[in-house]
């Protein structure tokens, strides 16, 4: 038996004719060469093409499988994307003049702790995303980074009942150094801490077409940069305490926080153009805070 003698389905013609946006394989394993500085990852793939023969019953989905495999032979740079993406076109030369592919997963990067010689893991979300069409050619890539963020709000209104408490505990007693001291390092002197939350950059940047290398590292290295209190790895106490004060220095609402990487990213060489979402996981609420923001983006 050999091909031509099996049933081919996907040849024939559907009964109810319609073009179709996308058709494709999602969360396909994939090991992906992502380029010289990391090791390959294991990625889930969301591949596809458009379906503009609105009498064609199927695409094929074993060539889209097949030419994803050379994502572990060499590194994921532009062109290497581009002609990927061809491919699918190629195969697929009557039925498809749109390519997709996404590549999602976890880039492993050891970060140090702020104080205590110290190091841990950390796994920020990834996505590398291509499209190919009539549009041309867009290579996209997001992450996704972590931080603690400190309502000034909150802030603000601790410092007034810190010093009420001050008022209160002193009114009848001498302002003596030692006492103040004391007091500051009680619990009773300190009575309200503002409140903190886990909070998340989304940001997606987008690369021109011949990029040498995904710019990865150097994305995150500039979202933490911006916002200054990244959630940490290994913690000892001293990383605890140079974490609260790294906390009280950079207190921040959201806009702040959409703004800061606005900033840092609007005149970055590397990049053409940037979409960001911040999200604040209120601990005052029971919902988030959230703010986006973008430049030169579609
Ligand atoms: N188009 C399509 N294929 C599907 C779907 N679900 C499973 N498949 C299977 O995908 C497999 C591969 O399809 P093709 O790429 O057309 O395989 P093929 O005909 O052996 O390969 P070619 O000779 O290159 O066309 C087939 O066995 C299909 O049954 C679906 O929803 N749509």
């Amino acid at each position: 038996m050999n091909a031509n003698t099996l049933p081919d389905i996907a040849a024939q013609r559907t009964q109810i004719a319609a073009t179709l946006d996308w058709v494709g394989m999602e969360a396909v394993a994939a090991r992906v060469v992502l380029g010289d500085d990391v090791a390959p990852l294991l990625m889930k793939a969301d591949v596809g093409v458009n379906l503009r023969q609105a009498e064609a019953k199927g695409i094929h989905m074993s060539r889209l499988y097949l030419a994803l495999d050379r994502l572990d032979r060499q590194p994921l740079t532009g062109a290497f994307l581009e002609q990927l993406l061809q491919e699918f076109l190629d195969s697929h030369s009557a039925l498809a003049d749109q390519a997709t592919l996404s590549l999602h997963g976890e880039l492993p990067l050891r970060r140090p702790a702020l104080v205590s010689p110290l190091a841990g893991w950390k796994a920020y979300p990834l996505v590398v995303h291509g499209r190919l069409g009539p549009q041309g050619f867009h290579v996209e890539l997001g992450l996704q980074v972590a931080y603690s963020s400190t309502c000034p709000c909150s802030a603000a209104l601790a410092r007034q009942l810190i010093q009420q408490r001050f008022a209160e505990d002193f009114s009848s007693r001498e302002l003596n150094h030692a006492a103040v001291l004391d007091w500051l390092g009680s619990p009773q002197g300190i009575v309200a801490t503002p409140h903190s939350q886990r909070s998340q950059a989304h940001v997606q940047v987008r690369l021109p077409a011949r990029f040498e290398r995904l710019p990865m590292v150097e994305l995150v290295e500039r979202i933490e940069q911006a916002l200054g209190t990244a959630v940490q790895t290994a913690v000892k106490r001293a990383d605890e305490q140079a974490f609260a004060l790294a906390n009280g220095q950079n207190l921040m609402f959201c806009e702040d926080a959409a703004r800061r990487l606005h900033a840092s990213l609007r005149d970055w060489s590397l990049i053409e153009g940037f979409t960001l979402r911040v999200v604040h996981a209120e601990s005052l609420h029971d919902h988030d805070a959230v703010a986006r923001a973008s430049s030169n983006w579609r």
